[in-house]
């Protein structure tokens, strides 16, 4: 079975495919310097919770973080005895071309979310990700990744105005009922909810005239339903798209 690791700047989940259907989805903290022994402890708890037989043959990782790949590789190589997959690194193929400026580095979710978009949609994509970034990652007809936009993340921008204002509390994000708040929390929610809902449609509209075609809209990360609610900004929200496309990748892999 496939152990697949997708590291983002603030949260690290784990998902076990069984080459049909992913058996459980484990959610941790993103962490430097959490260590090889402590994240098979973690792990190994929650699978035995959840009834499942610890039976990894296959490891693929994906980290926007790069420090904490060297304890996951010794994770992979101590309790499952073998050689993560990468993203990013230069053994790991990918199964589409990556079109930007020579010796940029791209974020390895971006590349993976391509790679999903196009194997579920087929090309002309616009990948919206709303992790600590919310990135916006354009995918060619060919299923190339071909650039994007890097926007502050969601909560980002909330834990901004708390931390740069004396008066301005730490709030959650929600949906305002208007756009008028008549206090701080509510001005603070209308401002961050439909700044992002204008963002992330002014953002599309402008890929699309600047591509002149019509593409596709897929959106992922666990604050995309809030933002879907009736605004209508994505053709469709896929809760797994990134773990899809490092199952994919990871068969490419094995394939080639
Ligand atoms: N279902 C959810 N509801 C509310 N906040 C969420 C949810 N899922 C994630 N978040 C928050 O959204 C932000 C981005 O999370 P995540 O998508 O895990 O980011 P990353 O991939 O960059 O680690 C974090 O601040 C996280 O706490
Ligand atoms: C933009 C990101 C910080 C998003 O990371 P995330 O929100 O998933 O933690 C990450 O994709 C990254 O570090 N990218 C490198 C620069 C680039 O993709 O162009
Ligand atoms: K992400």
């Amino acid at each position: 079975m496939l152990l697949a690791i997708d590291c983002g700047n603030t949260n690290t989940v784990f998902s076990i495919w069984d080459g049909e259907k992913f058996l459980c989805t484990l959610r941790t903290s993103t962490h430097h310097a959490r260590t090889a022994d402590a994240y098979f402890t973690w792990f190994s708890t929650l699978i035995s919770h959840y009834g499942i037989k610890l039976d990894i043959t296959d490891v693929i990782i994906s980290s926007t973080v790069p420090r904490v790949v060297f304890n996951l590789r010794v994770f992979a190589d101590r309790f499952f005895g073998c050689r993560p997959i990468v993203v990013g690194k230069p053994e790991c193929d990918l199964p589409v071309a990556v079109r930007v400026d020579a010796g940029t580095q791209v974020g390895p979710d971006r590349l993976v979310n391509t790679v999903a978009g196009y194997d579920r949609h087929g090309g002309d994509l616009i990948i919206v990700d709303f992790g600590t970034a919310t990135t916006f990652d354009v995918v060619d007809t060919d299923g190339a990744y071909i650039g994007g936009v890097i926007s502050p993340g969601v909560n980002l921008s909330l834990e901004a105005l708390h931390q740069s204002a004396a008066a301005l509390p730490h709030i959650d994000i929600g949906k305002p009922q208007k756009v008028i708040g008549t206090n701080t929390f509510e001005c603070m929610q209308s401002g961050v909810f439909w700044g992002y809902v204008g963002l992330v449609r002014e953002i599309c509209d402008r890929i699309k005239a600047e591509r002149d075609r019509p593409m596709k809209v897929i959106s992922t990360g666990g604050l995309a339903p809030l933002f879907q609610q009736s605004e209508a900004l994505y053709d469709a929200f896929e809760e797994d798209l990134t773990m899809h496309g490092l199952t994919v990748i990871h068969q490419h892999n094995k394939d080639n």
